[in-house]
């Protein structure tokens, strides 16, 4: 990958890299845009097979922060950090500590909090020696890890995309194929079994397959088969790319509505579904209730409140499916186009009235 070709024509504001020989920290900060306020986004800690695939995946999840922040209506642009390492064998409290001092430098432009290999003990390491991090222990005033609630928006994002697929927004007696039951998922398969549908899963890790058999009476597929299930909703929960010239061919859902994000490889693969007749939640706008939760610890986290926001998923899905239909797009188009709207009209009236709107973290 050429970085600066790349980041010039998806216009990344800034890429900090970090390194520190005691820690073993290599980390990639990538802040895409704060036209709406200072980049939120999570840290992702993975082992990637090679730097540039680490590189792609902190410029492309800090794009998609970008766009999953402005369409969820919060003043904040997108961010994401990538650190390169194994989340089960490679952390020490230096890492993080060390992580944090890189993000205190850069003064409130971004801000971090969890994602996939990170913990709320991992932020807490990060909070001392730095504010601009989110989702820390309740115990300080936070919302803690952002998963569960995350995973409730999924949930009701869902019931939006089967309203848009079946006519009626009911998952009783509805299968759901999940990939990957990590922390977002266990809560999303919850809710789903709660209401009745029936559950078919998949996981590298055996022990998390385990757990959603036992928990929820799933029934267990090997990791390959996930996409070939006879099922009424795909609901990709692991890593990104997933929707891609070898899976779409198989795929039987009519819905495709799950927290991963980055699901489409390439965008022709929105198109592709598109085609087919299937429905997609846009993944950015579907999984926003984790950075939506974490987004009201800006203003003094209110549990209530922040889940109220979180049930907005269901209309701005809604809305999502109608730009699709009055402008024949499909719909990772339309949520494109929802959060390119928001961050042009509010950069206009950023100019005209507001001289420096970001929040303080303290205030928590
Ligand atoms: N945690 C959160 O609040 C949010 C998470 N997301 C996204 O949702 C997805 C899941 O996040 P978490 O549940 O937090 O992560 P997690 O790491 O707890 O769960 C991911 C699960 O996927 C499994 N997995 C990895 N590769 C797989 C494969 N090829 N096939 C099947 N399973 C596989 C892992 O073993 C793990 O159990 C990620 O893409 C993340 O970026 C998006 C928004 C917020
Ligand atoms: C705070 C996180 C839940 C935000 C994030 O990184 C995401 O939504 O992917």
């Amino acid at each position: 990958m050429e970085l600066f070709t790349y980041m010039e024509q998806y216009d990344y504001e800034q890429v900090v890299i970090c390194q520190d020989k005691q820690s073993g920290l290599k980390a990639i900060i990538a802040i895409h845009d704060t036209t709406l306020g200072p980049a939120l986004g999570g840290t992702r800690m993975w082992t990637y097979e090679n730097e540039a695939d680490a590189f792609e995946d902190a410029l492309r999840l800090a794009k998609g922060m970008t766009y999953k922040n402005a369409a969820a209506g919060l003043n904040l642009g997108g961010g994401k950090t990538v650190i390169i390492g194994d989340p089960r064998k490679d952390k020490n409290e230096e890492m993080f500590r060390a992580f944090g001092r890189y993000i205190q430098g850069l003064n409130g432009r971004y801000i971090t909090a969890e994602d996939v290999g990170t913990t709320v003990q991992d932020m807490d390491l990060i909070y001392e020696e730095t504010d601009y991090v989110a989702g820390i222990s309740p115990a300080f005033g936070s919302s803690g890890n952002p998963s569960p609630v995350t995973a409730y928006g999924v949930y009701v994002g869902m019931k939006s995309a089967a309203k848009e697929a079946f006519g009626s927004d009911d998952l009783s007696g509805k299968t759901v194929a999940v990939q990957g039951v990590g922390n977002v998922a266990y809560h999303l398969c919850k809710h789903l079994s709660e209401e009745g549908a029936a559950l078919v899963v998949t996981d590298i890790n055996k022990e998390s397959v385990e757990r959603a058999v036992n928990d929820f009476n799933a029934k267990a597929v090997n990791i390959d088969e996930i996409y070939g299930v006879d099922c009424d909703i795909f609901a990709p929960c692991a890593l990104g790319g997933i929707i891609n010239d070898q899976t779409i061919p198989r795929l039987k859902a009519t819905v495709i509505a799950g927290a991963a994000n980055n699901q489409l490889k390439e965008d022709r693969h929105g198109h592709l579904i598109h085609e087919l007749g299937i429905v997609y939640a846009p993944d950015y706008i579907i999984n926003a209730g984790g950075v939506i939760n974490i987004a009201d610890e800006l203003k003094g986290y209110n549990a209530e409140r922040a889940l109220k926001k979180v049930e907005g998923i269901y209309q701005n899905l809604d809305d999502v499916f109608a730009i699709a239909k009055r402008d024949q797009i499909p719909t990772f188009k339309a949520a494109d186009r929802m959060a390119e709207e928001r961050i042009e009209r509010m950069s206009r009236s950023r100019r005209q009235f507001l001289k420096d709107g970001h929040h303080i973290l303290s205030r928590r």
